[in-house]
């Protein structure tokens, strides 16, 4: 009798959960004739992720400065078209200098392709080092870029959306967004930033049928990681091998498939999965079985994420000491 009676609730939650998804699930942005803008889509993880939109059929404008590099990314897209409609549009603007330069070109964007259905911000960069080896103007420069960066274009936007009543936005943080590590002192505060304006401004718009979306990608294969790994410290490379790099055409089909379909969180690997389980606070869920599975999984992922966390103090602790002994052989020379 009583094992009949857990069936049935199990049954009636089960149906409760299928009859409430439709209210949480938002329907999917189609891609093909829509406007998508893409800052810092002239490099790495933002050229994959137009090269992704552009062959699912959307009208791409593509931000950044340099402007030589910019025509030579849309040459490569538009070997992709799907039609001979399609149009790339090339800004040369720093997201991070001026709201108002940022406002006006996106007006001019809006006037040449339509309105923006879809804003992903990409425009970013890095630099590791020690707290103490790092100018304070290197916090503001990284601050600047890539918290603010996002800000400025996703004002420039978000009324045309709100009139419209659609709209995806998507940041671009980084796992280094979700957890604070050895080297990113700088780095991880703007990406830690990007999580809490996306959640707020997800509360605000998502009555008006706006979803957001936050990417958090491992270490990815591009320019800009090159760049990065050249003064990274020996500490931050060997936390890092935690987590594997990724190649930048996933890490886009990833975000692009997540921005469609309108999820808050987007994520790629497993320790990508524990992560976003692990740090999923009060983020908002698109999905029933989301919110179930971190019911579930998130105390035994806190079991793991402290081993993980051991393992990195032992690290830093072992390098510190390796760093002692070398300066003391060399003051003996
Ligand atoms: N690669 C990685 O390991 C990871 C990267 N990320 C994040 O993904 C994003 C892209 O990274 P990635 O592809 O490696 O970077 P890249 O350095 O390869 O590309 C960066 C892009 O942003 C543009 N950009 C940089 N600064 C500005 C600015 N001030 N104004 C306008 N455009 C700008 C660049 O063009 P230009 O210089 O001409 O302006 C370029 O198009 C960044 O936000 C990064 O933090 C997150 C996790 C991992
Ligand atoms: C249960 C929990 C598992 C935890 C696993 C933790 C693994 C952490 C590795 C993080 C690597 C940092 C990526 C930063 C990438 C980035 O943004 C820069 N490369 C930008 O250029």
């Amino acid at each position: 009798m009583l094992l009949l009676l857990a069936a049935a609730c199990v049954v009636a939650f089960v149906l409760l959960l299928y009859m409430v998804s439709p209210l949480i699930s938002p329907k999917p942005l189609k891609l093909p004739g829509a406007h998508v803008v893409v800052t810092g889509g002239s490099s790495g993880i933002g050229k994959c992720v137009a090269i992704e939109c552009y062959k699912q059929g959307a009208f791409i404008t593509l931000i950044a400065r340099n402007e030589s590099k910019l025509l030579q990314t849309k040459k490569e897209i538009e070997k992709y078209s799907v039609n001979d409609k399609q149009v790339v549009l090339c800004i040369s603007v720093d997201v991070s200098k001026d709201y108002g330069h940022v406002e006006s070109v996106l007006k001019q964007a809006q006037e040449k392709l339509g309105p923006v259905d879809m804003l992903i911000n990409c425009a970013g960069t890095s630099t590791t080092g020690k707290f103490e080896d790092l100018e304070v103007s290197c916090f503001e420069r990284l601050m600047a870029v890539n918290y603010l960066g996002s800000v400025y274009a996703s004002h420039a936007v978000i009324a045309t959306m709100k009139e419209r009543r659609m709209g995806r936005i998507v940041f671009v943080s980084s796992q280094a967004g979700q957890v604070g590590l050895f080297g990113y002192t700088a780095y991880s505060p703007t990406k830690f930033a990007l999580r809490g304006l996306a959640e707020a401004l997800q509360m605000e718009v998502k009555p008006y049928n706006i979803y957001v979306t936050v990417a958090y990608p491992p270490d990815t294969d591009t320019p800009g990681f090159a760049e990065e790994i050249k003064t990274k410290p020996l500490e931050t490379k060997l936390i890092s091998e935690a987590s594997s790099v990724c190649q930048a055409e996933q890490v886009a089909r990833v975000i692009v498939k997540d921005a469609i379909q309108g999820n808050f969180n987007s994520f790629m690997g497993s320790d990508g999965y524990m992560l976003s389980v692990l740090t999923s606070g009060m983020s908002p869920v698109t999905a029933i079985t989301e919110g179930l599975q971190q019911v579930v999984c998130m105390g035994i992922f806190r079991i793991i994420g402290l081993f993980y966390l051991g393992s990195f103090d032992s690290i830093v602790r072992r390098c510190m000491i390796q760093r002692e002994k070398s300066e003391s052989t060399d003051k003996t020379k």
